[in-house]
């Protein structure tokens, strides 16, 4: 088939941080005939009606009423990662078009990451790294501390697929394992990873060493941890940020790290991404920071990107759409 026969699908574009990943651009071609964003805006009457699915990869393209209504043949949103929150699935469902993502490709990964921000942020590898690497060989020593990770408390806020396999990998470094979600797990799984549902919040912040947040951004869990919460963790406690920044309300979460409130964060996730180079956060030790690279992997990019054609494939094809979100 010629290139110009394949559904069109419209890409961010190749280039540049809102590009597409590029080792996957030859294996998309096999399927679709990709426009990018510029071509559209270059030519939106004639290329608008050819583009039957929109492809997002790092939240790009920004799907709003003026693009959904200059691309008549849409059929299908096909977002790569799990979280929804860049998306109107409202506006898109009222256009008659479904949206789907990927949600199990993340999940391993994103919680490999939430245990790696873990352990860093409780071991203080960083600061180790620096020092091992100083030139001033002074610095070298033995004689700062981290916490123990053995045997302490992990409070998982937010237990869908991601905050599970981080319960998973918890239980087997020994740690105790409190949650709070919206719904409690079935007992059988709380059992097969040693999980205690503490219905209050509350419980959950004052009894943990490391608090976790793997849950989604919605309108109910914006700011979730703010300055009364923060109040409740132990002087200690290290709070995990693997879900989205706008969990936490980060001025509190500064003050709270300025003053000792709590002992450190480990957070592959702020707002803004990226934080500007001023910013308070940037500038303590007791901060360990990562740039949103949850499913940052060879292997789960290349599934997300296999999950999103056979998303759109399907679609297209009047079938039954895997992983398609489906509106509440
Ligand atoms: O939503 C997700 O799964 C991640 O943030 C994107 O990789």
């Amino acid at each position: 088939m010629e290139d110009q026969d394949l559904p069109g699908v419209l890409v961010s574009g190749f280039e540049g941080p809102s590009g597409i990943c590029k080792d996957h651009v030859g294996e998309l071609q096999k399927y679709f005939n990709l426009i990018t964003m510029q071509d559209l805006l270059e030519n939106k009457t004639q290329v608008g009606p050819k583009i039957q699915a929109a492809y997002i990869w790092n939240r790009k393209p920004a799907i709003d009423q003026e693009l959904l209504q200059s691309l008549p043949a849409l059929k299908i949103v096909a977002n790569a990662g799990a979280g929804l929150d860049h998306l109107d699935l409202k506006l898109i469902a009222s256009f008659g078009v479904k949206v789907a993502n990927t949600p199990q490709a993340v999940s391993s990964p994103t919680a490999d990451m939430g245990m790696a921000l873990l352990l860093a942020a409780a071991r203080r590898v960083v600061e180790g790294h620096q020092l091992a690497t100083s030139p001033d060989t002074k610095s070298f020593s033995t004689n700062w501390l981290g916490q123990e990770v053995t045997g302490s408390t992990l409070g998982i806020i937010g237990m869908g697929s991601i905050g599970y396999k981080v319960a998973q990998r918890a239980r087997a470094f020994e740690m105790n394992i409190l949650y709070h979600n919206r719904k409690r797990r079935k007992s059988e799984e709380e059992e097969a990873v040693g999980a205690t549902y503490c219905e209050r919040l509350d419980d959950l912040l004052q009894r943990s060493d490391f608090v976790m947040l793997a849950m989604s951004l919605t309108p109910q869990t914006q700011r979730l941890i703010g300055r009364r919460e923060l109040r409740l963790m132990k002087p200690t406690a290290i709070l995990v940020n693997i879900g989205r920044g706008l969990l936490v309300d980060q001025d509190a979460l500064v003050e709270a790290l300025q003053t000792g409130v709590i002992g450190a964060a480990a957070l592959d996730v702020s707002y803004p991404e990226p934080l500007p180079r001023d910013h308070p956060l940037l500038k303590l030790k007791n901060v360990t920071l990562t740039p949103h690279i949850g499913s940052a992997t060879h292997q789960a990019r290349w599934q997300m990107m296999e999950n999103l054609i056979g998303s759109i494939l399907a679609s297209l094809n009047g079938l039954p759409i895997p992983n398609e979100v489906l509106l509440k």
